[in-house]
């Protein structure tokens, strides 16, 4: 199958670059020789989108990227247009070289063997793919697309901060830690206004809400507990109107094994179609980039994304 490499030599704080030799020789020792043409650097923000449209367009059908999950969400953003794969078998993977690597683990690959073993074994697995529209922080619309979580709200108020205050970022998960306890105490649910596949709107004063296709996300968070990441729905669970003591106390302690959905004020569903809209400023988050704030829509796809992926059978 023909392969393109996409390699982001600034992720994880420009160490994937200084590894990026011995990345490779670790791929060849399970793919075979590499050839240097079939490997690209990423000079810039979001040109892992455009370097994973001209791969497909040179006929690839297998794009590897090499970095943290902002360069494999960057690369499947390349691979699809109109709502459409732009090649209908295309098989995508990723070499954990990030910060947090969370996507990898979403696909049960834990490290690097693990993912080159998996690329070379052509175990793949097939993934649902949603799309989200939000209002850009510049002002425009931004489309993005994704398949592990949409947050809006504090959840996604805590990794905006973890991530762009760049002291934190520096601290790794640990800057998740911190921020979720520090959100927990200060922010203040909001009033949003929430349709639901084609129900009637709603009007609910809100913490937080996620859309979640797998069943874990982050660093060992349980957001949706036997989630299937292949059904073609949404597990849409929203966190209602939780003071901060109780928040901190009786919510964050319990998202790491799924019991946080026992609270009364919180909520989950199914939904393929929703839309999110408030009178204040809530951000919104999709793969664990920050894309921008409501009011955003997020709607299923129909089709599935083969994703190269540990085969734990
Ligand atoms: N040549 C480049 N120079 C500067 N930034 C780049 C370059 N290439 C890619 N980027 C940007 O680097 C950022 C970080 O990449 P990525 O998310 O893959 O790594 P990470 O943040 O270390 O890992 P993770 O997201 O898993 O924590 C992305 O926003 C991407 O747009």
């Amino acid at each position: 199958m023909k392969t393109r490499i996409i390699v982001n030599p600034m992720a994880n704080k420009g160490g994937c670059g200084k590894r990026w030799p011995q990345i490779r020789a670790g791929l060849e020792k399970h793919l075979g020789p590499i050839d240097d043409d079939d490997i690209t650097m990423t000079r810039a923000p979001n040109h892992a989108t455009k370097l994973a449209r001209e791969a497909v367009d040179a006929g690839c059908r297998r794009l590897i990227s090499v970095g943290g999950d902002g360069t494999f969400s960057e690369m499947m953003n390349g691979v699809i247009s109109d709502d459409r794969l732009i090649a209908p078998d295309l098989v995508l993977a990723q070499l954990p070289a990030g910060t947090s690597n969370e996507l990898c683990r979403s696909f049960g690959q834990l490290s690097l063997g693990e993912a080159c073993k998996a690329i070379a074994m052509g175990h793949t697995r097939d993934v649902d793919v949603f799309r989200a529209d939000a209002k850009g922080y510049g002002g425009g619309q931004v489309t993005r697309y994704g398949f592990v979580l949409a947050i809006v709200g504090a959840a996604a108020t805590i990794s905006w901060r973890a991530q762009r205050v760049p002291l934190l970022k520096r601290l790794g998960p640990i800057s998740y830690v911190l921020m979720t306890a520090f959100t927990s105490l200060t922010y203040n649910p909001r009033n949003y206004r929430i349709r639901i596949d084609d129900e009637a709107e709603q009007s609910l004063p809100m913490w937080s809400l996620m859309l979640c296709s797998f069943d874990g996300a982050g660093e060992g968070l349980m957001l949706a507990p036997g989630a299937d990441p292949g059904d073609r729905k949404l597990d849409l669970i929203l966190v209602g109107d939780i003071g901060h003591w109780e928040t901190l106390t009786r919510i964050v302690p319990k998202l790491g094994d799924g019991s946080y959905l026992a609270h009364p004020k919180v909520s989950r569903r199914h939904a393929s179609r929703i839309s999110i809209d408030s009178d204040t400023m809530v951000r919104a988050d999709v793969d664990g980039e920050s894309i921008g704030q409501l009011p955003m829509s997020v709607t299923m796809l129909p089709f599935h994304l083969k994703v190269a992926a540990v085969n734990r059978q």
